[in-house]
């Protein structure tokens, strides 16, 4: 399978774009200092420092610490509630924290955020797009609203609508799309201006498993090509297969995180998930109604 969608490299110049200096261009694999795991030297690609968040008696991030290097396939992992979608939506500008900071690439997204989100993608939990464009047209949308050259977009939107498999639906208004195809519009708004960073909540949800092997293609080859991924999943096997790094958030806090092995020991990421964050005994009483 051939894709070939924007990656970090190909940064089209973009009028309102800071032109990126050649230092800070993101570095082929062959020519990335020897680091472990992949990762590229220099500023971390998310710094979360002491980031926390209250909805009334509930502290749905707690001083969350996280640190994300550069080149990272990362994967934040957490039962129900944890707070991941709380602090990714923190990290990204879309959440104003009570507390702590947020810094894509050493910028500090709160203090600057065009600059900041120049260089992110994001794909947020139950993102509400204007429902009466074409996909086509959302996308063109989201292009302007990033400066991005009318040459380039154009290319782009062809380039993205074919790969994800959202042909079809590029003239169909977005009120008619289902669950999967949100989820890959919502996808090819994120890669449209070639971010450095992807951050991505639940990206895979819903999605059919055709159209989830071309996703997974697409973010190695992002990965590969020098980009840096954070997504949040409840699929252990798909966060074990794709990612090198992982967190595990457990009532509002980090209770670990690291290169995958690490954090995996010589345990399954499923045994290690449960024994990190705890899970309740069954009594064998429970819902006795049911089958009776
Ligand atoms: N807007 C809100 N108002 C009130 N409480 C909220 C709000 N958003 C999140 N919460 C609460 O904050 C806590 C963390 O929620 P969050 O959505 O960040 O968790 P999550 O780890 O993403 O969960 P899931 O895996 O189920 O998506 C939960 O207790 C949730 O009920």
């Amino acid at each position: 399978m051939h894709i070939d969608a924007p990656l970090p490299a190909d940064r089209a110049a973009q009028p309102s774009d800071r032109a990126a200096e050649p230092s800070e261009r993101a570095a082929k694999p062959s020519e990335r200092p020897a680091q472990p795991s992949g990762q590229v030297a220099g500023p971390a690609a998310l710094r979360l420092t002491g980031l926390t968040k209250r909805f009334g008696d509930t502290t749905a991030a707690d001083s969350v610490e996280l640190t994300v290097p550069a080149g990272s396939f990362f994967g934040l992992v957490g039962p129900n509630g944890a707070g991941k979608t709380t602090s990714l939506s923190m990290a990204v500008g879309l959440l104003r924290p009570d507390a702590g900071r947020a810094e894509i690439f050493g910028v500090d997204v709160w203090r600057d955020p065009v600059e900041a989100k120049r260089q992110v993608g994001v794909l947020p939990d139950g993102l509400a797009f204007p429902e009466r464009l074409t996909g086509r047209e959302l996308l063109g949308y989201f292009g302007r609203l990033r400066g991005m050259p009318a040459e380039v977009l154009t290319g782009r939107i062809d380039e993205l609508l074919r790969v994800l498999d959202l042909e079809r639906a590029e003239r169909t208004l977005v009120l008619g799309y289902s669950a999967g195809m949100r989820k890959k519009i919502g996808l090819a708004t994120a890669l449209l201006h070639a971010p450095r960073l992807l951050v991505l909540d639940e990206p895979f949800e819903a999605v059919d498993p055709v159209s989830a092997a071309t996703i997974r293609a697409i973010l190695r080859r992002f990965v590969a090509g020098g980009g840096s991924v954070v997504l949040s999943s409840h699929v252990m096997a798909l966060v074990e297969q794709v990612c090198d790094s992982v967190g595990v958030m457990d009532r509002g806090r980090v209770v670990a995180a690291g290169p995958l092995a690490e954090v995996r020991g010589d345990r399954s990421l499923e045994e290690a998930f449960v024994e990190l964050v705890g899970a309740p005994a069954p009594s064998g009483e429970e819902l006795s109604w049911l089958a009776s």
